[in-house]
């Protein structure tokens, strides 16, 4: 579905990323971890339009995605969450969900005027059923006419996971999902990732720091460290892989022993 092939990224002197090449297949849960500043986000932004790598490709579904803007690629089906909340917080749940959505529906403010007569009345209903299905699946029911900046933190993750699945997309780019959260919030978060899987069907490129979330719910995972890629594989092999663990000395979140202590 995603195929990823020599990118190298440049912020002046700095080396973002260099000749990075990876796929995701249809349906996987496909994690993307690394140190601090090994260039996680950067790939992200280079699949969603943020950032422009001087060098590589980047199809999606066969389609070239370097060409297209990042309104284009939201339409093909691309969506994504950010590590720092991207909510309106003034605006309540619901509006902030339906922001997502309106992006992408056929009729616009023009063609709105028509309401009555034309089609946008049947897309609204249709996006407005559609949102209320999403609200249940990630139960925030209690709080959609709240406005999102009251809410706690986890709640808030929630809501900008809801607009972003709200588009419909085939793919989801989420960065760092369970920062941030407490266990219980984590173990809801990792549950909702697994259900956006595999009942909606949308397959998942994740950045995540909670070592044990990674290996408990990836399909498969690449390690990226100073913007190389140097691992790729099954979970369990890559946390083992001697590489990674020298890429990770010294990292406290690198917790993968306390997990296995824990078990
Ligand atoms: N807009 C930018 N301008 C300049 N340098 C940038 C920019 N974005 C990222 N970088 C640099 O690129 C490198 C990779 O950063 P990136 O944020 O992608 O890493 P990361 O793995 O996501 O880190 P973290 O886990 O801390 O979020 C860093 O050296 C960073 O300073």
């Amino acid at each position: 579905m995603l195929d990823v092939s020599n990118i190298s990224l440049r912020f002046g002197g700095v080396k973002a990323l260099t000749d990075i090449s990876f796929h995701v297949n249809e349906g996987e849960i496909f994690s993307l971890i690394g140190p601090n500043g090994a260039g996680k986000t950067s790939m992200l932004n280079c699949i969603s339009g943020r950032y422009k790598p001087q060098e590589g490709a980047i199809l999606f579904d066969g389609k070239d995605l370097l060409a297209r803007s990042i309104n284009d690629r939201a339409k093909i089906g691309i969506g994504r969450t950010f590590q720092n909340l991207a909510l309106f917080s003034h605006m309540s749940v619901i509006d902030n969900i339906l922001v997502g959505r309106h992006h992408m529906m056929k009729n616009n403010f023009l063609t709105g005027m028509f309401y009555w007569v034309g089609g946008a009345q049947k897309e609204e209903a249709e996006a407005r059923a559609e949102i209320e299905d999403i609200i249940d699946f990630l139960e925030i029911q209690h709080v959609r006419n709240e406005p999102a900046g009251s809410l706690s933190y986890g709640l808030r993750k929630r809501v900008e996971l809801a607009r972003a699945i709200a588009i419909k997309p085939k793919l989801i780019l989420l960065d760092e999902p369970m920062a941030g959260m407490n266990l219980e919030e984590k173990e809801d978060m990792a549950r909702y990732v697994i259900e956006l899987n595999e009942q909606y069907g949308i397959t998942v490129v994740m950045i995540e720091h909670d070592m044990g979330v990674v290996v408990d719910i990836s399909h498969r995972v690449a390690v990226l460290d100073f913007g190389q890629k140097i691992a790729e594989g099954l979970p369990h092999d890559v946390v083992e892989d001697e590489q990674v663990k020298t890429a990770y000395l010294g990292v406290d979140d690198f917790s993968l022993d306390d997990e296995k202590e824990a078990m």
